[in-house]
């Protein structure tokens, strides 16, 4: 249910059985969190299907789509965003939910997420067969304006329609807040705005929010202030971090979250992404490379490093592209992809 899921959802599989786990050297199996005051478990959210395929310029093949995410399903990844419900005069690359979503093989234990602005993508989503969604908002209005036409308060009174519809059919919601630390039209944006974003986003019955740097511009620092703005506001267990890393922050922005107690981290395989209506914003934080940096930490995600490098290099070869991921990168160049084996 969209309200009672709740907060508690983004930690319920924390210490579970890790299927598929490598037995890489650093591999987090069994371990003890080797530094303290870490969660024991991080909750990875891929979003490459949707997020990391939504600026590519060609048309991906809907094929194409569906083999990524069935891969995907395959590495132990508890989450998956698949697709977004919008309209493809603005997204012309999510053309294809109606037929990714019932394209796809549903991995038990899996959640399967889709992006939906309002109403009619809600109930087009829910007849393709999605059993989760996103709202996804903003902190700054000019963003809000260029990415779903519409002010800050104008989308709130969508997503309660969204958040109320699916209260009444048990679908779990999930929030985004973008430009949660800068804005590629407003620059700076406070924390104080992205907790009251935020908020209301959880009031609503968002079981988690996710806190997006859309263009990648956060540090440690600003990341620190920012949460500690939201943490106020909402649960820490119900509070996602969303890293592009257009300036090489992310990783480290992602730590200091988790130092802070954050224990859900959206990631995208290959580092894919970028969004439509932020310009210049690159990637993704690399799902490989978050799961390295966590592998050593000693935290467990329940993720098999290597089969995500090889969906990563599926997906690369299929766009003709190179891989964002430096781990894939140095992995598969240097022959070291055998350590992580
Ligand atoms: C929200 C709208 C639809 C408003 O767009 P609009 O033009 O204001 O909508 P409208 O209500 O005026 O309707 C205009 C037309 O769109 C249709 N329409 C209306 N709603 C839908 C829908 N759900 N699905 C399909 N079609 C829809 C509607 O039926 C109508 O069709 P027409 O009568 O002209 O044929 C539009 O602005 C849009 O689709 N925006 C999507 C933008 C987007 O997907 N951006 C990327 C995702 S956000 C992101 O990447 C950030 C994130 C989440 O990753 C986190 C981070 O990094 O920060």
């Amino acid at each position: 249910m969209a309200g009672s899921c709740g907060a508690g959802q983004g930690t319920a599989r924390r210490g579970q059985a890790a299927p598929g786990v490598s037995s890489a050297r650093d591999g987090a199996e069994g371990q003890e969190s080797q530094a303290s005051g870490l969660p024991e478990y991080i909750k990875i959210v891929e979003v490459g299907p949707r997020d990391g395929l939504q600026n590519e310029k060609v048309m991906v093949p809907t094929d194409t789509k569906i083999e990524l995410i069935n891969r995907l399903s395959k590495t132990g990844l508890p989450a998956i965003e698949v697709t977004s419900f919008v309209s493809s005069k603005w997204v012309p690359q999510m053309a294809d939910h109606k037929e990714v979503m019932r394209g796809i093989e549903r991995h038990p234990g899996v959640q399967y997420h889709v992006l939906t602005p309002n109403l009619k993508g809600f109930h087009s989503a829910i007849a393709a067969g999605a059993t989760e969604v996103s709202v996804f908002g903003a902190a700054s209005e000019s963003f809000s304006k260029m990415n779903i036409n519409c002010s800050i308060e104008e989308s709130i009174e969508k997503f309660e329609e969204v958040a109320k519809s699916a209260r009444n059919m048990n679908i779990p919601v999930r929030g985004y807040v973008s430009c949660a630390l800068g804005c590629p039209y407003e620059g700076d944006i406070t924390p104080t705005k992205v907790a009251e974003v935020s908020k209301r986003l959880y009031s609503m019955g968002c079981y988690e929010i996710s806190l997006g740097d859309t263009i990648g511009v956060g540090t440690p620092g600003s990341m620190k202030r920012m949460l500690e703005a939201v943490m106020k506001e909402v649960p820490l267990s119900a509070l996602a971090v969303h890293c592009h890393d257009t300036y090489g922050q992310a990783l480290a922005n992602i730590l200091t979250a988790i130092q802070m107690g954050v224990a859900v981290v959206d990631s995208s395989v290959a580092g894919l992404g970028g969004c439509p209506y932020a310009k210049g914003a690159t990637g993704n934080v690399a799902t490989e490379d978050v799961i390295y940096m966590l592998n050593g930490l000693g935290i467990n995600t329940g993720v098999n490093l290597f089969t995500v490098m090889e969906a990563g290099n599926f997906i690369c070869t299929a766009l003709n592209k190179k891989t964002n991921s430096k781990v894939a990168q140095a992995s598969f160049n240097t022959g070291a992809i055998k350590l992580l084996t």
